[in-house]
């Protein structure tokens, strides 16, 4: 189930000079050329590119391999789930088609995808509760430091344990042994608990995807595209990240896997120019949505949260109400600086929907927790890995049962 968001209206202000700091590094800029090429299209398949060099650690891709490997082997046998898991290393306990009727292969693969995150949650949860008779305040600072140092952000878990100590206290919970039941059911109440606004689409329909450098961005807007396509819409990338050399040869790439026809301009041209004349092309070409993909850093005098909302009002120029949606990607393995992020673009830019990526290579993917709790958007998608169809909208329950099942 896919939800696509209007944007929020009355976003509060940053000091953007803040904002800036957050992502200036040391990069030496590239000079920026004044001129302005040709729009170019893309339209036809040239050459097919070498895969990407994955930022994960090998051993991190060889784990979940594996993992992934035996979940293939078990749903080609039919092994039933005890065994699979036994097989596989899989999980600890469960049968997954008791609580995802229906769909048990997409399941088993998130399970293994999270495999991580659920390794560091459940062990020390487990050795936690271990020989534990009675619920009391020092067994509740212990949860709540562990799951600070899971990454769910610090209001996050002080909000959890806080309800798990009202639940203590009305003595409707009592048992160690049920505590990680009660917490499960906390974590769904704040995951489903997110105000969604309505939907507002456009024709075309604009998406503008933002975020840092190397969040996955590009590859994410492959992806959301791959999806629209196979659903027959049609799609058009806009390759707004200028500042970035290998940016839009990459977005290119992308977009001939996926099969879009991509808007581009030379390296260094203005952002603003690019989306005003992609979307032009987009509303001849009758196209149904458009990405447009954007800079995560840019020329240290240049204020990259100032460039992004002139992209946006630019676009509002073309084609009204545009962006119509404004998604953040935030990389999961960040931890606690994928909250701090969304939180900064949020109130500079204004953001209607979070995917967050890389949770495959994680132990950290309980900070979709904390970015959900304390920004209050909606995590629409995530990334479970680096090919086409490795991008899931989010479901919250199969996203608990998976890291905590
Ligand atoms: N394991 C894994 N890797 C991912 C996922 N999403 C993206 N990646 C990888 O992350 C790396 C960076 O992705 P890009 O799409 O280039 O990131 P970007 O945000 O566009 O980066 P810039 O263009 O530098 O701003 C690539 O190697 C991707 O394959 C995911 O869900 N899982």
């Amino acid at each position: 189930m896919i939800r696509w968001f209007k944007k929020k209206k009355g976003r509060p202000e940053v000091d953007s000079d803040q904002v800036q700091e957050q992502f200036d590094g040391d990069v030496v800029p590239e000079e920026i050329p004044a001129a302005i090429e040709p729009i170019v299209e893309v339209s036809e398949l040239v050459v097919e590119p070498e895969p990407e060099v994955s930022t994960l650690h090998v051993a991190e891709i060889q784990e979940s391999a594996v993992s992934e490997l035996a979940a293939a082997v078990a749903d080609e046998i039919g092994l039933p789930a005890e065994l699979e898991d036994e097989a596989g290393k899989l999980s600890e306990t469960g049968d997954e088609s008791v609580s995802h009727p229906g769909k048990p292969g997409l399941f088993r693969r998130l399970r293994a995808r999270l495999s991580r995150t659920r390794e560091a949650l459940t062990s020390k949860l487990d050795r936690l509760f271990l020989g534990k008779k009675i619920i009391d305040a020092e067994l509740l600072e212990e949860l709540e430091e562990l799951l600070i140092t899971a990454d769910m952000g610090v209001e996050t878990s002080l909000g959890l344990i806080e309800a798990v100590r009202d639940k203590v206290k009305r003595k409707e919970l009592t048992d160690p042994a049920r505590l990680k039941t009660h917490l499960k059911a906390e974590m769904l109440t704040l995951l489903t608990g997110v105000a969604v606004p309505p939907l507002h689409p456009g024709k075309p329909h604009v998406v503008m995807v933002i975020g840092v450098n190397g969040v996955g961005k590009t590859t994410t807007i492959a992806k959301l595209a791959h999806h629209d396509l196979e659903q027959g819409e049609k799609v058009l990338l806009v390759a707004a990240d200028t500042f970035r050399a290998a940016a839009i040869e990459q977005l290119e790439i992308w977009g001939q896997r996926a099969g879009a026809a991509v808007i581009k301009q030379k390296t260094g041209s203005d952002p603003a120019a690019v989306v005003f004349d992609g979307l032009a092309a987009a509303l001849a070409r009758r196209v149904d949505k458009v990405y447009i993909d954007t800079a995560g850093r840019l020329h240290t005098k240049v204020n990259l949260m100032e460039e992004l909302k002139k992209v946006a009002r630019t676009a509002a120029k073309q084609i009204e109400g545009a962006p119509h949606e404004v998604l953040l990607v935030l990389d999961a393995t960040t931890g606690q600086n994928a909250i701090n992020q969304a939180r900064l673009f949020h109130e500079a830019i204004g953001v209607t929907g979070i995917i967050m990526t890389k949770l495959d290579g994680t132990a950290k993917g309980g900070v979709a927790l904390g970015v959900v709790q304390e920004t209050g958007l909606p995590l629409q998608f995530i990334g479970v890995g680096e090919q086409m169809d490795d991008l899931r909208p989010f479901e919250p329950e199969a996203y608990l049962e998976a890291i905590l099942g």
